[in-house]
């Protein structure tokens, strides 16, 4: 009986096939599973038919309707497993076919796939390009190396033609997958043993015979980072009937690595620019841990509710729903599950206030003790230096670092500072109230007083966490190896959290790892929203030195985002309803169209035209109703952790973006105004970084500063 295995090539496309076209794959799948080689070949209703002119013999078209076919490679070597790559029209599938070959790496012994035709004709005119060029992108590294990574005779000759990274990018959707890795690598200039270590060996099988074994079937079960084969008729249904999710089961090798690394000697740290697949690595490490022993109680966290519930539901996709496991894992916010140890402690718990009340507390407290002192500065110093470092009396406080804050502060000003800090909380206690970061604050010393409740704890959106929260998260579990597995972006940072990981007992020195590839969004709109940070440094997750964004970069290519201003918000407001009328129309469901703002209330007005056009809207508040449909709308801290094919950020104006009433002037504190500057930044390029496909930003009357060294 034939085997058959699924390229990664065809899931992309899978799931945005119309229903029929899906049914077809099914039958058309069900007599590989049911029939023998010869019976394939015989069959009319599949017509397996090899493809004229093509650059691989083992190209082969199947019927799936009268108007689409499948592309799939047939071994020639007499091994029995099927690959298929592709379903498109028929005559599409008939070109893009005719143009592929596919071929066995010879140092990671995956099979690849290049565009040989466009390959071939491309790299004489490129060739000619570069005679006249000073400089070549490889010209540091010799042939004998780059045979040695992979590189083979026809990429070879591409890659010596090649001037500079753009003219890489130019090149990638024609080359085999692990050959550009490598060229990309080396492009961002790793080493050839940094490269051999992180693309090739991570890929290469452990057992791999000097001689690499060319047979399809031993080529195909090399290459598990993209191609899945199917051993069964149950699991074939079940991987086409459920909507795929390719992460489940394709994990670039660079996410593989940090998930399923057997153990870990502490806590590890996973950063990564948008979209590079961190929820996704925590959620395998999730599944990792679980299958390491049969009782030990896993805390998953996140940043908001919201998240947690997206988590929940991904994590049972991921554990096949069983409910034995999912019942070890209790996914939530850090403040949530901070709560539920205090409240077991005492019912009656204090009640947290948000940040407008407690802006409102210190208001009163200046002015009470007529104090030299905004209360948006009180509010900060409490944040960021008392409750940052838990310092719980005046002493500590004299004598406490208040590194970060941009004023000095004698002894004389801090004791003012630390009466405002008892007048607040005394107005906190008379009013039965409290904060979040207080409760946090609580709970982990109640932690600390009992036996840990949990063997590992796993950390996504790790980089807006405050000190206290990540206290909580260092007294759930004891220290050890595998207690906390922590991934996070410094870019995404939109809660000015400042943290020194190490000084908290997490310290993550040789368990640093860094995802590079985004799977969400395209080039364009990647390299764009990049740029956006392009002036800025961004402090490193952990709190040591900075962070920076080299090498990240997508396979996936589009438009470039669509930056455009408007003279009125009026203008601005009809031409994003006429933007997603377009994009209702070329296919997309509402629900794959997000709209953002810096405020509710700009929303509010493009609330009001879409549902005036007809087109049904939701507002993303907290929660969003699993299943609704209606074109999403949300704030820029809404948007955190989420994804749409099409993003349209309105308002990027002046004034807004950033929020000029949340930035401290620079005269009150100048490191607090670069902060909250930098803040504002990391929002938009938050929001931005979370469009796969489309991206449009706009404004009327000035546009942001943010947007002035982008053409
Ligand atoms: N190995 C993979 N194969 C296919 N798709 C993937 C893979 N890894 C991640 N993705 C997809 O890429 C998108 C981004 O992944 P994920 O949300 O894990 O990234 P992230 O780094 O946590 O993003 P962000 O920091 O922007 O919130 C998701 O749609 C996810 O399903």
């Amino acid at each position: 009986m034939p085997r058959l295995a699924f390229a990664q090539s065809f899931w992309d496309g899978y799931d945005t096939l119309e229903k029929p076209i899906r049914a077809g794959v099914r039958k058309a799948m069900a007599k590989f599973q049911a029939m023998s080689v010869a019976e394939l070949n015989a069959d009319k209703g599949l017509h397996l038919e090899s493809v004229e002119n093509a650059r691989d013999s083992r190209m082969r078209t199947i019927r799936i309707t009268d108007f689409w076919r499948g592309v799939v490679l047939a071994p020639d070597d007499g091994s029995d497993t099927f690959l298929l790559v592709n379903v498109l029209p028929h005559d599409d599938a008939y070109t893009w076919a005719a143009k592929r070959l596919y071929s066995a790496n010879s140092a990671t012994r995956a099979l690849e796939v290049r565009n040989a035709v466009a390959l071939d004709e491309l790299t004489p005119l490129y060739e000619t390009a570069a005679r006249n060029a000073p400089r070549l992108l490889f010209a540091d590294v010799s042939d004998g190396t780059l045979r040695e990574l992979g590189i083979d005779d026809q990429v070879l000759r591409a890659a010596r033609s090649i001037v500079d990274k753009a003219q890489l990018e130019a090149f990638a959707t024609l080359l085999p997958e692990d050959q550009l890795e490598v060229l990309q690598y080396l492009a961002e200039g790793f080493s050839p043993d940094e490269v051999y270590r992180d693309v090739v060996a991570v890929r290469r099988p452990a057992d791999a015979p000097a001689e690499p074994v060319e047979d399809l079937a031993t080529v195909i079960a090399n290459t598990s980072a993209r191609i899945r084969l199917v051993t069964g008729p149950q699991e074939l249904e079940e991987i086409l009937v459920k909507p795929f999710a390719a992460w489940r089961v394709f994990l670039h090798p660079s996410q593989r690595r940090v998930a399923y690394r057997a153990s870990y000697g502490g806590p590890v740290q996973v950063t990564g620019g948008p979209g590079t697949g961190k929820t996704v690595a925590a959620l395998h490490r999730v599944k990792h841990l679980l299958g390491r022993s049969d009782d030990g109680r896993i805390l998953l966290t996140t940043y908001t509710n919201a998240l947690a519930t997206g988590l929940r539901d991904m994590l049972g996709l991921l554990l096949d729903e069983d409910e034995k496991l999912l019942a070890r894992v209790d996914v939530t916010t850090v403040d949530a599950f901070a709560h539920g140890i205090v409240r077991a402690d005492s019912a009656a718990a204090p009640k947290p206030l948000g940040d407008r009340e407690q802006r409102q507390l210190w208001e009163k407290a200046v002015k009470q003790l007529d104090l030299p002192f905004s209360a948006q500065f009180l509010a900060q110093e409490y944040r960021h230096v008392i409750l940052g470092q838990n310092l719980r009396d005046l002493d500590a406080y004299l004598g406490a670092s208040r590194r970060g804050r941009g004023t000095g502060l004698g002894p004389t000003r801090r004791r003012e500072v630390w009466r405002a800090v008892e007048r607040f909380e005394h107005f906190l206690r008379s009013r039965g109230a409290t904060t979040h970061l207080r409760i946090c604050a609580r709970a982990a010393e109640l932690l600390a007083d009992g036996p840990a409740p949990y063997a590992h704890v796993v950390v996504d959106e790790a980089q807006d966490l405050h000190p206290a929260q990540w206290r909580v998260l260092r007294a759930a579990v004891t220290p050890g190896p595998d207690d906390l597995f922590v991934t996070g972006d410094p870019h995404q940072r939109i809660y000015d959290s400042r943290v020194s990981l190490g000084s908290l007992g997490i310290s993550t020195t040789g368990r640093s790892f860094r995802l590079r590839v985004n799977y969400r969004s395209t080039e364009e709109i990647l390299a764009w929203s990049a740029r956006l940070l392009a002036p800025v440094d961004v402090e490193a997750l952990e709190g040591e030195g900075t962070d920076s964004l080299a090498g990240y970069r997508s396979l996936l290519h589009g438009h470039r985002p669509q930056v455009q201003g408007y003279a009125t918000r009026q203008e601005e407001t009809e031409a994003l309803v006429e933007r997603v009328r377009t994009l209702l129309a070329e296919g997309l469901a509402p629900h794959e169209i997000g709209v953002c703002a810096r405020f509710n209330l700009s929303l509010d007005a493009a609330e009001d035209k879409l549902k005036a056009a007809g087109v049904p809207v939701l507002r993303v508040k907290g929660q969003v109703a699993q299943g609704s449909e209606g074109v999403r709308l949300a704030t820029m801290h809404a948007m955190k952790g989420l994804e749409f094919r099409a993003v349209s950020v309105l308002g990027v104006a002046e004034g807004s973006v950033p929020f000029s009433r949340e930035i401290t002037p620079r005269e009150a504190d100048p490191l607090q105004h670069e902060a909250d500057l930098l803040r504002e930044r990391c929002l938009l390029f938050v929001a931005c970084t979370r469009a796969r496909e489309t991206l449009s930003v706009s404004w009327s009357g000035t546009a942001s500063p943010f947007l002035s060294h982008l053409s």
